[in-house]
C-alpha cells in the first residue's frame, strides 16, 4: 500500500464520515484499503464483489464528493476486488469509472472450473483433483464437535499411507462438514512437498463411471486409473448400499491400495456398523483404520463459522445477529450458511443495514421450518444438551443427583419462558405433579443464590432462550 494513497484515503474517509451513519461507516468503509495512486486517479480495494455492487449501489454519490475534495474535479476512483471464490491465485481485478460518468463497467467475475467434475479416464492425472480449493483447513474451524475427526485428518495429511488411520473414515448428519473436511485433507496432501495423485470422488459419480465402463467394455482401464491413485477420496459411501457389482470392484481397489500403502479416506451418513446393503468384507475393511465422527457444532463454533464466511463475503454484521443465527439455527452448518447469504441477499436486495430485526424477519420468514418459539421441548433438548444428558432422562423416574438437577432446571426455564401452568409442565417431564414443579423452581432460585458456578450455568442457558423468544 502506498503511503500517499492511504493519506488520500484518510482524506476521502474524513468527508465521508461526516455523510454516513457510524454502523455504515464501520460496515462499508473501514474494510477497504487503498492500494495505490497513480496521478488522480486512487485505487482502492474491496473485500468482494458483492461489496463492490454495495458500495456502487448505496454509497457512489458520497464517494464522488469525498473524492472530487481530495483529488479535485478530474479525480477517479478504481476499484480492486478481491475475487474469494474459484480464484486460486485470488489476483485482484480492477474496475474503474470516471468521475462524473455513472457508467460502470462491471467486470464479469473470474471463471472458475467446476470442483467436482470426475476426470476422465484418461485425464491428466496429477491435476485432477476435483478438489474445491476453498476447503481446507485453514477454513475449516475447529471445536469439540469436529476435534478427533479433525486431528486425524490432520494427521493423515501430514503422513498419508503411513499412519494407522488408513483407511480414516468420517461420519456425521448432512451438512456437518464431511465434504469440507476430507477435501480439506486432500488439498494438504495435494499442496505439499510431495507429488502424490489425489483424487476425491463422490460414490455416485464412482457407480456411474463403474456402469459406463462395463457399457463402453473398458472396465480395465477404470481399474487401473483408481489402482493408480495414492490418495482416494470417497464421499457419501453409504450410496454404494445395494450395488453389489460395485461393491466387489470397490473392494478389489480398495485391497490394491491398502497393500500399497496408499491412503484412502472416505465419509458416510451413519457409523459402519450401521451401514445397510454392504457386504460383511468390505464394512470389517473400513474399521481397520479409524472412524471419527462429525457432530452439530456447538455454540461457539457456529459463531466462529458465521465470522469466517462473514470475513470470506467480506460484510460486517453485528455481534448481536451474529449471536442471534448462532443461538438460533442448530440444525447443521450448511443451513446456518445459507440462512446467512438469504440475509445478506435480502439486506442487499431491499437496500438495508443487517439488523436483528431484518435477521428475525428472514429466518421466520424464508425459513418456514425453523423452529423459533421456546417450547418445553427446545428447552429440554438444550437442558441435556448443556448438561450432557439424553432429553428421555429428564422425562425418566432416575433420581441421580445431575439428573435430577438438570430436570429441576428445565422446569424452572418451562416456568420463566413458556405459558404451560405449572400442571402442564409437569405432564410434560414424565407425568410429575405440579407439585414438583413448584419445588424445582424454589431449589433453582435457592441454588442461584447461593451457588456462583450453578448461576453461570443459568444465566447462560438464559441468554440461548432470551435470544430464541426476542
Ligand atoms: N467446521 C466447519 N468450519 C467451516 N465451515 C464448515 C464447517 N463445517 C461445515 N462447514 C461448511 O458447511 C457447509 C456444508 O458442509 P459439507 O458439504 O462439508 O457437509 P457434509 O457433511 O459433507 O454434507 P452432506 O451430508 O450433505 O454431504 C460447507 O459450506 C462447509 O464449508
Amino acid at each position: 500500500m502506498s503511503s500517499e494513497a492511504s493519506a488520500v484515503w484518510n482524506e476521502c474517509l474524513r468527508v465521508i464520515e461526516q455523510h454516513v451513519n457510524e454502523q455504515s461507516f464501520s460496515t462499508w468503509f473501514r474494510p477497504i484499503n487503498p492500494v495505490k495512486l497513480e496521478g488522480s486517479s486512487l485505487t482502492i480495494q474491496v473485500p468482494s464483489q458483492f461489496f463492490y455492487e454495495w458500495l456502487e449501489d448505496n454509497y457512489v454519490q458520497v464517494l464522488k464528493l469525498a473524492i472530487k475534495n481530495t483529488l479535485g474535479a478530474n479525480g477517479r476512483l478504481e476499484y480492486a476486488v478481491v475475487v474469494d471464490k474459484g480464484n486460486s491465485s485470488n489476483q485482484p481485478y480492477v474496475v474503474s469509472y470516471p468521475q462524473g460518468n455513472n457508467q460502470v463497467k462491471k467486470a464479469a467475475p473470474i471463471e472458475s472450473k467446476t470442483p467436482f467434475e470426475i476426470p476422465s479416464l484418461d485425464a491428466d492425472l496429477l491435476t485432477q483433483s476435483n478438489l474445491n480449493p476453498n476447503y481446507t483447513f485453514g477454513t475449516y474451524i475447529e471445536g469439540d464437535c469436529n476435534r478427533l475427526a479433525r486431528s486425524a485428518g490432520f494427521a493423515v495429511a501430514t503422513k498419508p499411507g503411513i499412519t494407522s488411520f488408513n483407511p480414516l473414515m468420517v461420519y456425521g448428519g448432512v451438512g456437518l462438514g464431511k465434504t469440507h473436511l476430507v477435501q480439506a485433507i486432500g488439498n494438504e496432501i495435494k499442496n505439499g512437498p510431495e507429488d502424490k495423485f489425489v483424487l476425491y470422488v463422490s460414490s455416485e459419480k464412482f457407480v456411474n463411471q463403474f456402469m459406463d465402463s462395463i457399457k463402453d467394455g473398458n472396465v480395465k482401464s477404470f481399474t487401473n486409473f483408481y489402482m493408480q491413485v495414492d490418495v482416494l477420496i470417497i464421499d457419501d459411501i453409504q450410496f454404494l448400499a445395494g450395488k453389489d457389482r460395485t461393491q466387489e470392484m470397490f473392494f478389489h481397489i480398495f485391497n490394491h491400495l491398502h497393500q500399497n500403502k496408499k491412503q484412502i479416506i472416505m465419509t458416510s451418513d451413519c457409523p459402519p456398523k450401521d451401514l445397510k446393503g454392504l457386504e460383511e468384507r468390505l464394512l470389517s475393511r473400513f474399521k481397520w483404520g479409524l472412524t471419527a465422527d462429525l457432530q452439530m457444532p456447538d455454540f461457539e463454533t457456529r459463531v466462529a463459522i458465521i465470522r469466517r464466511k462473514m470475513q470470506s463475503e467480506g460484510i460486517f454484521i453485528p455481534d448481536e445477529v451474529v449471536e442471534y443465527l448462532a443461538y438460533t439455527v442448530d440444525t447443521n452448518v450448511r443451513e446456518l450458511e445459507g440462512i446467512l447469504i438469504s440475509l445478506i441477499a435480502h439486506a442487499s436486495l431491499n437496500r438495508v443495514e443487517i439488523s436483528l430485526e431484518l435477521a428475525k424477519t428472514v429466518i421466520k420468514n424464508f425459513i418456514k421450518d425453523i423452529e423459533t418459539e421456546v417450547g418445553i421441548e427446545f428447552i429440554q433438548k438444550s437442558v441435556s444438551e448443556y448438561y450432557g444428558i439424553h432429553p428421555d432422562e429428564l422425562k425418566a423416574k432416575t433420581r441421580k443427583k445431575e439428573i435430577v438437577i438438570a430436570r429441576q432446571v428445565a422446569m424452572y426455564f418451562s416456568k420463566e419462558f413458556t405459558q404451560h401452568s405449572l400442571k402442564s409442565i409437569g405432564y410434560h417431564f414424565g407425568g410429575r405433579d405440579h407439585s414438583t414443579v413448584i419445588h424445582a423452581v424454589q431449589t433453582v432460585n435457592d441454588m442461584i443464590e447461593t451457588d456462583a458456578s450453578f448461576r453461570n450455568a443459568v444465566n447462560e442457558l438464559k441468554k440461548k432462550f432470551k435470544m430464541r423468544s426476542y
